[in-house]
């Protein structure tokens, strides 16, 4: 998969190719990533990428022009058609559904603001869809663009080593993970459940399911609003309830 970010801020935006899952996936050559300066297509001696807004107000705007070429050159980089995506505040609510979808595209270009946004002609011109990580006021939108890179990238094949969870992720099941513990097995008095000690694997399934569809009960009722839980784990939820009450 490809990924071009619009950016004034390359270099923030290349630490996502230096760590991790997202950099072990450029390094194999599964993600390719690439930044682009509209700064770096200013033709003024002060490099100006933004202007103050008409209508007045407070703050500034991104300029069209040095954003429109940093997008053509990004667009000509390679002959893969590219979704074009804003990241906004005023875009739709990211979430795993979203990210599985952008990840199974070819090529992405993502778009990342500053200052108070970008003219409006720009997103007539080449956005094809805008997208947001959440209702909380960001300085930019290359954080909003990195939490889509590091999402797709491990959805891509390879990308993970099989010792990793992608596919048990709780966004993937739609329910919240269940409590994890490792070493020491008492730490300030503290045991761990006994299940995880016994190496009963199904019983060991058994209570991670029913402390993940409890979890979820408990602090996300809403993910379970639009889901019909089997007999079986309405089961769970239920012995989750009936332990709670004790
Ligand atoms: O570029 C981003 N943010 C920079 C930013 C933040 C605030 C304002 C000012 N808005 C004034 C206003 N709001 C409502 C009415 N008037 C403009 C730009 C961003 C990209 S994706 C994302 N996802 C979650 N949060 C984010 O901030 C982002």
């Amino acid at each position: 998969m490809r990924i071009d970010v619009v950016t004034l801020f390359p270099d923030l935006v290349n630490c996502v190719s230096g760590c991790g899952v997202t950099g072990r996936a450029v390094e194999r050559g599964i993600l390719d990533l690439h930044c682009w300066n509209p700064r770096d297509y200013t033709e003024d001696r002060h490099r100006t990428v933004d202007d103050r807004p008409y209508g007045g107000g407070p703050g500034m705007v991104m300029k069209v022009e040095p954003l429109r070429r940093a997008i053509h050159d990004a667009r000509q980089a390679d002959t893969v058609p590219p979704l074009v995506v804003y990241m906004s505040p005023q875009g739709r609510r990211l979430d795993q559904d979203a990210v599985q979808r952008l990840a199974d595209l070819p090529r992405l270009i993502l778009i990342a603001g500053r200052y108070e946004g970008i003219d409006e002609r720009l997103v007539e011109l080449e956005v094809d869809e805008e997208w947001s990580i959440g209702d909380y006021v960001l300085s930019g939108g290359e954080l909003a663009a990195m939490v889509v890179i590091d999402a797709c990238a491990r959805l891509l094949p390879g990308a993970l080593g099989d010792e990793d969870s992608a596919q048990q992720d709780s966004f993937m099941t739609g329910l919240l993970d269940c409590p994890h513990y490792t070493r020491p097995e008492v730490y300030e008095g503290r045991g761990v459940p006994q299940v995880l000690l016994g190496g009963h694997h199904a019983e060991i399934e058994r209570w991670r399911r029913k402390q993940a569809l409890g979890r979820t009960w408990q602090r996300r009722p809403d993910l379970l609003e639009h889901r019909v839980l089997d007999e079986a784990d309405q089961r769970l939820l239920d012995e989750y309830r009936r332990e709670l009450a004790d």
